[in-house]
């Protein structure tokens, strides 16, 4: 068994550097040849709260991403894990279209671990023959360098999206994303597969819209977002515009879910949230798939999301490098 990480970034150093402790095979596949040759001399360090794991850089098989359709034609993998962020998954596409015809025997199989919505209908607009498995994971992980920090241990759920198209042919989708999950319980992660992916999608979604941007706006920790009316007043409004969409979507949620996002708040209390921290990191962030796609959902509806609006467009505007 042979598992390409693409984005040797935190999700992708802790997934793959934990399934090659386990003794999977792993490939990572990063964005720059640096990269690549830094995870060759230093290996990869896993701190958990249960220790360290560490890969020996002689066990490490890491290469640029540009050379990964030519090695893939000799060598196929047998899945593939898509750890980029939503803002380089056309990179991403651009590295691989090449493998868009592959023989039935090794077609893609990507899992996508992106937060936000939009990279399934990319990635299956570009590859329409590869299979796309959703991997929601409430895992909370930091980089440096060669460095992964594990916040605690998350909940990981597999499951193909209604929007994925069904690829024609014997081969059996949902055993193939069972044996992903085996290999990812061996390798110590809770990873099950859900047959609501999409309920969990859209959860997912929602959490993020509501806690991300005010927590990059206001500069604050995860948990301080309920210390003070103001701010919750602003996180009621944004959760009510998302909850209207869904509800004209035809989208259920939990009865519960305004109590199930304050205790994502509570239990992330610590938190620098993913669009905080590449607010100063001066990165382009994942707004766009987040706040950005409530907006354009509630537009096919002409619903007033304007919360949603005003903070896509205030952390749009925010200074970047413009990496991405
Ligand atoms: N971190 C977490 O705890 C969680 C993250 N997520 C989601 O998972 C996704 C990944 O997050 P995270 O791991 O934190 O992000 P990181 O930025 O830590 O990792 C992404 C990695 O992808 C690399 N990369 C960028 N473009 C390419 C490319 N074309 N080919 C190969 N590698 C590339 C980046 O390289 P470089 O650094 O050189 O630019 C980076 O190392 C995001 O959508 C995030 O929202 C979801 C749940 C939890
Ligand atoms: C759930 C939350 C908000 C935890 O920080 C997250 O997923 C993020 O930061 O992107």
């Amino acid at each position: 068994m042979n598992i390409d990480v693409v984005g040797a970034g935190s999700l992708g150093l802790l997934f793959g550097g934990k399934l090659q402790k386990a003794g999977i095979g792993v490939r990572f596949w990063t964005r720059t040849l640096e990269q690549a040759e830094q995870l060759q001399h230093k290996g990869i360090m896993i701190t958990e709260r249960s220790g360290e794991v560490y890969i020996e850089p002689e066990a490490v098989q890491a290469r640029p991403v540009s050379e990964l359709a030519e090695v893939w034609r000799e060598t196929p993998g047998d899945w593939m894990l898509l750890t980029v962020k939503q803002t380089h998954v056309h990179d991403f596409i651009d590295q691989i279209r090449s493998l868009k015809d592959l023989s039935e025997q090794h077609y893609l199989k990507i899992a996508c671990y992106q937060n936000g919505i939009g990279h399934l209908d990319k990635l299956q607009a570009a590859l329409p023959g590869c299979l796309l498995c959703s991997a929601i994971t409430t895992e909370g992980v930091k980089r440096e360098a060669f460095r992964v920090q594990r916040a605690g241990e998350g909940e990981t759920r597999l499951g193909l999206s209604v929007t994925s198209v069904k690829r024609e042919g014997p081969t059996d989708e949902e055993q193939t994303i069972f044996t992903l999950a085996r290999l990812m319980k061996q390798a110590g992660f809770d990873c099950t597969v859900s047959n609501e992916i999409d309920k969990l999608i859209y959860r997912k979604l929602l959490i993020n819209a509501v806690i991300n941007p005010l927590t990059a706006i206001w500069r604050i920790p995860n948990g301080e977002l309920l210390q003070r009316i103001d701010r919750l007043n602003m996180m009621r409004q944004l959760y009510d515009e998302a909850l209207g969409v869904y509800e004209a979507m035809g989208v259920q949620m939990d009865e519960d879910l305004w109590e199930q996002v304050k205790g994502v708040c509570r239990s992330t209390a610590s938190n620098t949230s993913s669009m905080l921290a590449d607010v100063l990191h001066k990165r382009t962030t994942e707004v766009e798939s987040i706040n950005g796609s409530i907006v354009n959902m509630a537009k096919q509806f002409n619903l007033n999301v304007s919360a949603h609006e005003t903070l896509l467009h205030l952390i749009q505007g925010m200074p970047s490098e413009g990496v991405s």
